[in-house]
């Protein structure tokens, strides 16, 4: 059994112009202490694809699927009290701007023992030591201090291991990292990957890595899915992706990596990849 097993995921928005199809007819699946990487370029249906799972799309969005189990339990007949229950907990989920997920009014500290209260059965003595716990966890100075302060007080990669602290604090089977590190300075970018590396293999979890960077997806990776314009394209374990692609999206992907740069410009997808017309047509 899969810790998440998707089927056949459609999700269309009612737009003024019509029905907008984001997300069309993915399947997917991750198991325990496994790293899936969905990658493609901004508006492949990423993000939506997870939101859907997490039940955080507007009322516009239409979801349907054939299948969308977590650790065997249907999500898709759960009612919204069950639901509740399994997200934030047992399913969490962190962002690519960690300083505008946090609430700018209330301290870190109140932010980490709020998810302990509404899901644990935590007193306010024990919850304050397992904030405490969770902000060594993720690597930051003088936890108790730290806890009183405003996300504001914090720079960007701090902000981002508080809310991998709030993620983590009731020890979660699968977590989604949606563009962790995108909104990051280069140099802070890998201490937040390899920290949620470091933290997913501890912890036993399954993690889905949104992003749109080839290179996070080599450093981080077991699975790989490509989506483009919210389709998948090709799904393959990470050695086999880099070294053999199949679909001429994922050439171009892997083509468009600096490293693959020859003359004085960095080439694009389109400059490979023009033409695509969105048949999943392969080399
Ligand atoms: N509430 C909404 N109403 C209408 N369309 C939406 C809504 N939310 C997202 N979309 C559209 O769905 C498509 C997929 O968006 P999504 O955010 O999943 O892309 P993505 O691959 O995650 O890219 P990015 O990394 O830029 O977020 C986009 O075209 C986006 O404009």
């Amino acid at each position: 059994m899969h810790l998440l097993a998707i089927e056949n995921l459609v999700v269309e928005f009612e737009t003024a112009s019509g029905p907008f199809r984001a997300v069309d007819g993915v399947s997917l699946h991750v198991d325990a202490r496994e790293v899936l990487a969905i990658v493609g370029e901004s508006g492949s249906g990423k993000s939506v694809a997870m939101l859907a799972v997490m039940g955080l799309l507007p009322w516009t969005a239409k979801v349907t699927a054939a299948r969308m189990e977590f650790a065997g339990r249907d999500m898709l007949t759960l009612s919204a009290a069950e639901r509740r229950k399994i997200i934030g907990k047992d399913i969490a989920m962190i962002f690519q701007e960690p300083v505008a997920s946090l609430n700018p009014c209330f301290t870190v500290g109140f932010q980490i023992e709020e998810v302990l209260r509404v899901h644990t059965g935590l007193d306010a003595k024990a919850r304050r030591k397992r904030a405490i716990e969770l902000m060594t966890d993720v690597g930051i100075p003088e936890p108790e201090e730290r806890l009183g302060v405003f996300p504001h007080q914090m720079s960007g990669g701090q902000c981002q291991r508080v809310m991998i602290a709030i993620a983590l604090a009731c020890n979660p089977r699968l977590l989604i990292a949606d563009e962790p590190t995108t909104a990051l300075d280069v140099t802070i970018q890998k201490q937040i990957l390899d920290l949620l590396m470091k933290l997913q293999a501890e912890h036993g979890m399954g993690l889905i890595m949104i992003t749109h960077d080839m290179g996070v997806v080599a450093e981080t990776a077991d699975r790989v899915v490509v989506q483009y314009r919210g389709r998948k394209m090709e799904e393959a374990d990470v050695l086999s992706l880099f070294e053999a692609p199949k679909h001429n999206y994922t050439k171009a992907l892997l083509a468009a990596l600096p490293d693959n740069a020859t003359g004085d410009r960095l080439p694009t997808i389109s400059d490979i990849f023009d033409g695509y017309a969105g048949d999943g047509a392969s080399a």
